[in-house]
């Protein structure tokens, strides 16, 4: 395993940006960690100057990946982000505002209408377009999202993923929540990705799944500050640098919220659309409703809303209780005018069988519960094949 100062000193005969100073004096280099034998630099360049230091960023990478005992080098640009400790960066294309408002809660406006495709010429939007690339070989990719943590959002992703597999898809999961990535522990899954012809990786399998998991490139413990530049280059190298063959369906579990990382992420990511799952309380109706504003902005689809915990069904007598007004989301789909997709109960079965690393379609897939997700991936099925008869947004691309 190389040490940090390896990395820098290997660095060391890579111009900056000048192309007189050594790339370690120049300003750029954001930091480096090393994990194991995975190697992540981050290099803060303007957002406008991205394109043109795309050559100083695979140097970088060639430089890293060529030291011993680095298994992957991940290199990722990111715009200087100060005093945004934790934040994911945005993706190198949008050009900073002046700073005092780069940050400003209005900021999103800016990547209104990045993804589509309205914009002509190669102006910002479209670089920014160029960002969501489509993923070879994968057909339809959907985000499943929530406006706060907890909710069951990452239970919601496997068990439908399974069930979409259930109706002859072949699925794919990407687990892109990087607060607390799930799918290690839902799939059971302890073993890395393994690395073929360079620099791909071999999606893991469970259950007749592909799946990939920020938790196998990022250590859980990396803390925020890091992980955050790292996000989007691992996200990137997930989508891209995987071999994930043929995909009818990828689903990607999104980081909980309504920030500027979702955001970032929902238009990194070529998304067909987004499903939306909220807990009957009415604050996660509030959240949920943030979330799907948020989707709106950056012109995602939404596919529908699931209801979690809709119910609470007693373990020992089998009493439906509503501890929770239920029903709410199946409301606030019809006011918002977004499909309802269906509701999932409250159930025990449903979390020990996630703790125990066998979701409950695949442990128990005749049950009620399992029942509830076919119904919904069935629903989802319908909306995607809706969606997909009106014409797709144009993307951009240089
Ligand atoms: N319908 C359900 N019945 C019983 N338990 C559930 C249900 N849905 C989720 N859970 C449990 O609730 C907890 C949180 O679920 P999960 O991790 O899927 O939520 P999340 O929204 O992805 O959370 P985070 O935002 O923290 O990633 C887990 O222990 C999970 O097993």
């Amino acid at each position: 395993m190389p040490s940090q100062q390896d990395v820098v000193a290997a660095l060391a005969g890579i111009m900056g940006p000048d192309g007189r100073t050594p790339l370690p004096q120049s300003g750029v280099l954001g930091g480096v960690v090393v994990r194991e034998d995975r190697v992540f630099v981050s290099l803060e360049v303007q957002a406008v100057r991205a394109a043109e230091a795309e050559p100083m960023r695979a140097a970088v990478e060639r430089a890293v990946s060529a030291l011993p005992g680095v298994g992957k080098a991940f290199v990722t640009l990111t715009t200087p982000s100060k005093g945004e400790a934790g934040a994911a960066p945005r993706p190198a294309p949008t050009p900073a505002p002046t700073p005092a408002h780069d940050h400003g809660h209005h900021h999103g406006h800016d990547h209104g209408h990045s993804h589509a495709a309205a914009a002509p010429g190669p102006g910002p939007k479209a670089q920014a377009a160029r960002t969501a690339q489509g993923v070879p070989g994968v057909r339809t990719i959907i985000a499943v999202a929530s406006g706060k943590g907890g909710v069951g959002k990452s239970t919601t992703s496997a068990n439908l993923a399974l069930a979409l597999r259930n109706l002859g898809q072949k699925v794919a999961v990407l687990d892109a929540d990087i607060y607390g990535p799930s799918m290690p522990r839902l799939f059971g899954l302890k073993q890395k990705p393994e690395v073929i012809e360079g620099k791909t990786m071999r999606p893991l399998e469970a259950f007749g799944l592909k799946i990939m998991s920020i938790g196998f490139l990022v250590e859980e413990e990396t803390p925020m500050i890091w992980r955050g530049p790292m996000v989007m280059s691992a996200i990137t190298q997930m989508l891209r640098e995987v071999a994930w063959g043929d995909v009818d369906i990828m689903v990607v579990d999104m980081p909980p919220g309504t920030g500027d990382a979702q955001l970032t992420m929902a238009q990194s990511v070529p998304l067909a659309g987004s499903v939306i799952v909220s807990t009957p309380q009415d604050l996660a109706l509030i959240d949920a409703r943030r979330g799907i504003a948020m989707f709106r902005r950056t012109e995602v689809p939404i596919l529908g809303i699931v209801e979690n915990m809709s119910t609470f069904v007693c373990p020992h007598c089998g009493t439906k209780t509503d501890i929770f007004s239920h029903g709410g989301a199946q409301h606030e789909a019809e006011r918002l005018g977004v499909p309802y997709l269906g509701e999932v109960p409250l159930a025990l079965p449903i979390r020990e069988t996630s703790d125990a690393g066998r979701p409950i379609v695949v442990a128990d897939p005749q049950g009620p519960h399992a029942q509830a997700y076919m119904g919904i991936a069935q629903r989802l099925m319908a909306t995607l094949q809706g969606s997909r008869s009106r014409p797709a947004p144009r993307i951009v691309t240089e």
